[in-house]
């Protein structure tokens, strides 16, 4: 099936966005005026360069208001269509979306509607072109595909068929499956958009707030699935009016909208019987299993400041790596990796970023596969020399240039500690820190999006909702990703200013993705003791927030000060306890946090971030609270 992608979908010159269209590796365009207008080119220049890039163009919008006009609004509208048709046949394109017309003089009436596009398919046929009818939710008189369909139905002309929106049809609650019954060969386009749930303006919701499929919150595999039970084989392609994206990277996004299409059609091809379809031939979305190990790039001081850190939270160093300057840390679960090499990705990251986590390994059932799922969903795939003795483990780049390894239980991979390492079988209990609760990534808001795509294309994982954290300096929009069963969380956090936390770190680090991580116990208080022991230090937290905790929750007086003694924040969900107590930041801005989840407790403890930022920053701005 053809890929296409709307020219108002991403930013730029006309020129910029054919670049990072036919970069993300899709067949066409559809050929919004306002670009093509915008551009010096003649329309045959124009369609030149969109060959040239190896595009075609596989539709010319939008033409408006043109049905059911009285006179002599009817004839100038037949004038403009010809005019148009001048240009469409000078670019190289044969279909023209018409859609609904909110004229205020329109006059209604299917027949009518019908009559204007039989004769406007006669012009069309004229000139070997064909022209697309597509309701818009807000049209004046037409809103709804099924009426679109009975006005295409009633022009009975061969060139003259329908165009189908999901934002159009699922914006209005519309049942998709309506559109089951329409002949596929009828529907001349179809146009996917997503978009978040938001109660507002039909037209002002479309323009600005559409997105990928499978970035909003409209079943747009749904719709897609009905429109392939109709035979439909022309082009699928995206449509998305998006604030964001128009001020955003047009490479990106459009890499974005390519990695939705193939994750939607594969969602397709999975749950709707098609005889013949041939699109299948990916691997299919599987859990993340678990996170095996996360890297850090560190040199000289720093790493040594990091060692001592590791030892201080109970992490042994248990192997070495055999040729490499790579050391293996481990408590329960948890593998940290600290890489102190000199050339090679870790040695470029840390040059560019100083102490971060610049790799992220992931247990799964199938590495390999994984890795040809992501190369298919266009991530590049991740190689480095590998020495003597060194197992290739499948990896590919994430976004912004971080890379993801992948481990499986096959005999290799499960083997590379003490392959590589000279790791012995048994974990090190440490202080008891059992496993990787969650890894919390920081970014601009504006990339929220493409990190949950990524993920939620690659793994079976779910979006949990989107919370705000409040920065004492600025909101920072914090959202979970999670395999099913809760052994991979990762939380997406996205600010938009530099003076929050998260903001800060992010400028400080040119775009480290992971500012901390969290790891799980099942007696925090133990720990902590056990921590502290070791020269551990809590983040501190304001007194005033125990006080307020007693107000709120119905805990013990014993409970409360033992976890103002140790420096542990609550929350609750249905009952379901949690706590959790922060590290103090290590070098890089990197922190940690120790969780204790029970009962199914589902969160991350949103209600307790701004007390953790505001200790957070007044540390940073040293002036750490005295003790009491
Ligand atoms: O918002 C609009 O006007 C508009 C134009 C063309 C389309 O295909 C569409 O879905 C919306
Ligand atoms: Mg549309």
């Amino acid at each position: 099936m053809k890929k296409s992608i709307a020219t108002v979908s991403i930013s730029g010159t006309l020129r910029e966005k054919l670049e990072a269209i036919a970069a993300a590796g899709y067949d066409g365009i559809e050929i919004f005026e306002q670009d093509f207008i915008a551009d010096d080119g003649s329309p045959a220049d124009v369609g030149r360069l969109v060959r040239d890039h190896g595009l075609e163009i596989t539709l010319f919008q939008p033409f408006r208001d043109f049905e059911t006009l009285p006179e002599p609004a009817r004839s100038k509208a037949f004038d403009r269509a010809e005019r148009k048709f001048d240009v469409m046949q000078e670019l190289g394109t044969d279909l023209v979306l018409v859609c609904s017309s909110v004229h205020p003089a329109a006059l209604g009436g299917i027949n009518r509607a019908a009559d204007d596009f039989h004769a406007l398919g006669e012009r069309a046929a004229q000139r070997g072109l064909r022209v697309g009818y597509e309701a818009l939710a807000w049209g004046r008189h037409i809103n709804d595909h099924r009426d679109a369909w009975e006005v295409v139905r009633r022009a009975d002309h061969p060139n003259v068929g329908l165009i189908l929106d999901s934002f159009h049809t699922l914006g209005r609650k519309l049942d998709p499956d309506s559109i089951r019954s329409i002949p596929g060969d009828r529907i001349f386009f179809v146009q996917l958009a997503d978009a978040p749930l938001i109660e507002m303006d039909l037209l002002y919701w479309s323009r600005h707030f559409r997105n990928m499929p499978g970035e909003g919150d409209l079943d747009v595999t749904r719709f897609m699935r009905a429109v392939m039970a109709t035979g439909y084989g022309g082009p699928i392609s995206l449509e998305i009016f998006n604030d964001q994206f128009r001020g955003g990277n047009p490479r990106s996004v459009a890499k974005d909208g390519y990695r939705s299409l193939v994750a939607l059609m594969d969602d397709v091809v999975r749950t709707e019987p098609m005889p013949g379809l041939s699109e299948a031939g990916i691997p299919p979305r599987v859990p993340a299993e678990g996170v095996a190990f996360v890297e850090l790039a560190s040199r000289g001081s720093e790493a040594e400041a990091l060692a001592g850190d590791l030892d201080a939270m109970g992490f042994e160093k248990v192997g070495q790596h055999r040729s490499k300057s790579v050391a293996l840390w481990q408590q329960g679960d948890i593998r940290i990796v600290v890489n102190e090499e000199t050339t090679g990705y870790a040695a470029a990251s840390w040059n560019a970023r100083g102490t971060s986590v610049c790799d992220i390994g992931l247990t799964v059932s199938d590495a390999q596969a994984v890795v040809t799922r992501a190369t298919a969903l266009g991530a590049e795939l991740f190689e480095q020399p590998i020495s003597e003795g060194e197992l290739a483990i499948p990896a590919v780049r994430g976004l912004s240039g971080s890379v993801l390894h992948f481990l499986d239980g096959s005999s290799d991979l499960s083997q590379v500690w003490r392959t590589e390492f000279d790791a012995p079988e048994d974990a090190p209990a440490g202080a008891g820190l059992t496993r990787i609760d969650h890894i919390a990534q920081t970014m601009s808001y504006e990339d929220m999006l493409s990190w949950s795509l990524f993920y939620t294309t690659l793994f079976e994982m779910k979006k949990a909702p989107m919370v705000d954290v409040i920065d004492p300096d600025g909101l920072v929009r914090s959202q979970a990703v999670e395999s099913g069963n809760g052994a991979v969380k990762i939380t997406l956090n996205g600010a938009d200013t530099h003076r929050t936390l998260a903001g800060a770190f992010l400028a400080d680090t040119f775009g480290a993705a992971v500012q901390h991580i969290a790891f799980a116990t099942d007696d925090i208080f133990a720990t902590l003791e056990r921590l502290s022991a070791r020269g551990f230090a809590t983040l501190p937290i304001s007194p005033n927030y125990y006080d307020d905790l007693a107000a709120r929750f119905d805990l013990a007086d014993g409970l409360i000060g033992r976890m103002k003694r140790a420096g542990v924040l609550y929350d609750e969900e249905n009952g379901a306890p949690f706590f959790q107590s922060y590290s103090r930041s290590f070098s890089g801005g990197l922190f940690v946090e120790i969780v204790q989840r029970s009962k199914g407790y589902s969160g991350y403890g949103a209600p307790n971030a701004p007390f953790r930022i505001a200790s957070q920053k007044r540390l940073s701005r040293g002036k750490a609270m005295p003790k009491r």
